[in-house]
């Protein structure tokens, strides 16, 4: 509103007075003719007698404004154009509101619509009445009767007909089969043809709401529905087509206000009357291709816009790939080892029946304990229900009306002390229900297997990038969830409370799922012996650096290089989707089976990459920072590139996880923890202390808790599981991790020696120069050079002082910027 006043206000300042002038008096002149020509329409038989008498002063005329109104009313009407002369005073008030710069109607547009009425009507008028009356005029009866006179009477209205008809096709550019259409839209809808004059503008919009929404009961009642009251709307019936579209795919709107419209998509709209509301579904019967504007009432312009179907035109690049594909089929990864077996569910061990009993004792008894305990701290209790999961059992109580869930919450210590048993946790209120939770442990749970969770159709029919099926919800549900969304794990738990049975779990849940050149373990284990069992797929599944004897790191040192080859092979693959134009690993690896990715360039299938540490707490004590930077820089950017870190320990203190480590890690895994303290540190929540301990379990997602019981998989079912894979023909090698050596860091690069220089030197800074990136990995690529030698040569061209020092893993700054100034330089080293 305001926007409106300040736009007034600016135009009024704009518009000169002598156009403030003439528009008022345009106006006026619109509102005089208008009023004269009505009022000589109903008087001008007892006037007309009274013509050529305007200076007698006796004789007095019946018309609103006189003699004048009179002589307007004879000259414009009867020896004129008829009632074609109202268009004539529409036209002065239009020229006042252009005047006014007002936009509400499109000038040329108003005249043409104008100039033909104000030449058809007359006409119409005259073959209507014959010449009788006044509504043709003289110029109407002439022309007709001239016309007839020529063409007959047939021949006169087929004029008429086909003119107007040629004036509906022209202003709305209508094909002739939907001239009917449109001539039903027209006749309904008399205001239409004023809509048509208007601009789109949202200022004039806005303007005529509030006029719009006062007409809309009178336009439905007068024009649509012959109803039988006021209110009655029971029978209004519109069906409406719309102007199908210029193309080949024919589209059509129906707009039905019948109640039953099956399989339809419904876009409806409500008209803004209290009275009862008419729906007006849209029905979409064909997806539209071009963009019209639809009048879904008399209102309401609906402009739909669906954006036109591109046509696929190869270039030449992805000419050459469809090529190839058609050629060679898509590029398959599986295809060095196609005869891969994945695992059975059959190496998993059945543990027979893990049907829940219900032991109806046990529950009774619990339920009178809570119940009773409740009732001495004065919480009644409307309802209660049970929930039996594998480990515990959930009691969801509704507080009677009235109970504070806050006055419960704060009982949480008491009612777990009174129901004395292990393991209790009070969930107050439960999330998304209007209840309390309290969890029980059950006397004899019941032991969730492996094999009952891989084989269960939500594991074996999920659709996630790397899938791990964790167990069972305390509703007996198998839980699983997307590594890749997490996108990294943080596990603890007080040893023995079921971490390495989780790890295995996760691990196995991973090798059923994937094929080996889909996804590579890095696995780092202090304790030595816990994933050693791994390393008989070690040339299947596992990533190690080049010339290490072991897959599996357990020394720590040795982490540190992993890691910032890690590292190395995050920018490295960064770079790959950067040339690729690619968003994520998956987009990436989808390019790369379409043959849209060139090898030669160093592009290249990659597979997703699992960090597993198993006991982080060692690592973080011995190595500190050096750990802990690569883990956080990993986990901070890793995740696009498909580099994924599942972090386990059993201290979680804040010296071992800390801010960095915890900010980067909003997936949790909590197993049974020593102190509520411990439980903070993990969840950010007490309640992991609480834990039964056997794989019992929470697990955070960043946003839920959920309490869940970890499958069971034995040492010897993982054995199996290693055995059947690790038989299997493998790659010749584990996957390679790119290069690190420790001292690339600090070493520091001496003087520039020439005859030390490599052969690629030159040839490397002018890539370095052209590309203006100080990045090995980059020189690796284009030089196809073993990560060392692009090593060797970053670190002459450091010393030659064409590129900056060494910079982490981020590349180094390029210190010249154009090969005329990298050829003086060339000059200058040869002449030292
Ligand atoms: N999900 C489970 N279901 C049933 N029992 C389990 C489960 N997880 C662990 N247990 C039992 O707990 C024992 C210890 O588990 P686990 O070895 O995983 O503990 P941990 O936390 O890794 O201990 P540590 O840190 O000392 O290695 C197992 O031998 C097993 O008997």
């Amino acid at each position: 509103m305001n926007n409106d006043k300040n736009t007034t206000s600016n135009t009024s300042k704009i518009i000169s007075k002598p156009r403030i002038i003439s528009g008022i008096t345009f106006i006026v002149l619109s509102i005089v003719l208008t009023l004269s020509f009505a009022s000589y329409l109903m008087n001008w038989k007892a006037d007309q007698s009274q013509a050529g008498t305007m200076a007698d002063k006796t004789i007095q005329s019946s018309n609103i404004f006189g003699k004048i109104g009179d002589w307007l009313g004879n000259l414009f009407i009867f020896e004129s154009i008829g009632v074609a002369a109202f268009v004539v005073a529409f036209l002065f008030f239009v020229f006042g509101t252009l005047i006014f710069k007002k936009n509400y109607f499109k000038p040329w547009k108003t005249i043409s619509h104008s100039l033909f009425f104000i030449c058809w009507t007359p006409i119409f008028f005259g073959a209507v009445t014959g010449g009788e009356g006044v509504l043709g005029g003289v110029y109407g009866y002439q022309i007709m009767d001239y016309l007839k006179s020529y063409i007959g009477s047939v021949g006169l209205w087929m004029v008429l007909f086909v003119s107007f008809a040629l004036y509906f096709v022209l202003e709305f550019n209508l094909r002739p089969s939907s001239i009917k259409n449109k001539l039903n839209d027209i006749n309904d809808n008399t205001f239409g043809k004023l809509k048509g004059l208007m601009p789109d503008s949202n200022e004039d919009f806005e303007a005529d709401e509030e006029l719009d929404r006062e007409i809309v009961p009178e336009k439905l009642a007068v024009n649509e529905v012959p109803a039988k009251s006021d209110n009655d709307f029971s029978n209004i019936k519109v069906t409406q087509d719309f102007e199908p579209i210029k193309t080949p795919n024919k589209t059509t709107f129906v707009e039905d206000v019948q109640e039953t419209q099956p399989e339809s998509i419904v876009l409806s709209t409500e008209a803004p009357i209290e009275k009862p509301i008419v729906d007006k579904p849209i029905v979409i019967e064909k997806p539209l291709v071009e963009t019209p504007a639809v009048k879904a009432n008399d209102d309401i312009t609906l402009n739909i816009e669906v954006k036109k179907e591109e046509v696929y035109v190869p270039t030449a690049e992805q000419q050459k790939s469809d090529d190839l594909v058609s050629k060679h089929g898509l590029y398959d990864h599986k295809l060095d080892l196609a005869k891969f077996q994945m695992p059975s569910v059959e190496l998993l061990k059945d543990y027979g029946n893990e049907e829940i009993t219900i032991n109806h004792d046990e529950l009774e008894e619990n339920k009178d304990r809570i119940v009773g305990l409740l009732k001495t701290f004065n919480v009644g209790i409307s309802e209660i229900k049970a929930t039996i999961g594998p480990t515990v059992t959930l009691y969801e109580i509704v507080p009677e009306a009235g109970i504070r869930v806050s006055a419960i919450k704060k009982l949480q210590d008491d009612i777990a002390l009174n129901l004395s048993a292990l393991g209790i946790r009070i969930i107050a209120p439960m999330p998304g229900k209007g209840t309390i939770g309290i969890e029980v442990p059950r006397k004899n749970p019941t032991m969730v297997s492996m094999r009952s969770v891989v084989a269960s159709p939500k594991f074996q029919t999920a659709d996630m990038d790397l899938p791990i099926v964790f167990g069972k919800t305390i509703s007996n549900e198998v839980f699983v969830a997307d590594l890749a969304k997490m996108p990294h794990l943080l596990m603890a738990g007080a040893t023995g409370q079921g971490k390495s049975v989780g790890i295995n779990a996760i691990l196995t849940s991973l090798i059923y799922k994937k094929h080996p050149s889909e996804l590579k373990f890095v696995m780092v284990d202090p304790k030595k012996v816990e994933l050693s069992l791994y390393s008989k797929i070690e040339r299947h599944y596992l990533a190690k650096l080049p010339d290490t004897e072991d897959a599996i790191i357990t020394d720590n040192a040795k982490v540190i290089n992993t890691l910032n080859s890690l590292c190395i092979e995050m920018d490295q693959r960064y770079d790959l989707l950067k040339n690729a134009f690619c968003k994520n690993i998956k987009e990436y690896n989808a390019k790369f089976a379409q043959r849209k990715l060139n090898p030669e360039n160093g592009h290249r299938y990659l597979p997703y990459i699992v960090l597993v540490v198993d006991e982080f707490a060692d690592l973080i004590m011995t190595a500190g920072k050096e750990v802990e930077h690569p883990i956080a820089r990993l986990a901070q950017l890793a995740r696009a590139i498909g580099i994924h870190l599942i972090v386990a320990t059993q201290r979680p203190s804040v010296n071992v996880i800390t801010g960095m480590i915890k900010a980067n890690f909003p997936a949790r895994i909590a197993f049974r923890v020593i102190s509520g303290v411990d439980s903070k540190t993990i969840l950010d929540s007490p309640g992991a202390e609480q834990l039964v301990g056997r794989g019992d379990m929470l697990y955070f997602n960043g946003n839920d808790l959920t309490r869940l019981q970890c499958a069971f998989v034995d040492t010897p079912e993982v054995e199996r599981i290693a055995e059947f894979v690790g038989e299997q023909k493998g790659y010749p090698d584990a996957y390679l991790l790119p290069e690190y050596s420790s001292d690339e860091g600090s070493s520091t690069v001496g003087a520039f020696d020439p005859n030390e220089k490599d052969q690629l030197f030159e040839e490397a800074a002018r890539i370095v120069i052209s590309t203006q990136q100080g990045s090995t990995s980059m020189l690796q690529r284009q030089l196809k050079l073993g990560y060392n030698r692009a090593g060797r040569i970053m670190d002459q061209l450091e010393a030659a002082g064409v590129v900056g020092g060494f910079n982490g893993a981020k590349a180094r700054e390029v210190l010249i910027s154009d090969l005329g100034s990298l050829e003086r330089l060339f000059d200058e080293l040869k002449g030292r």
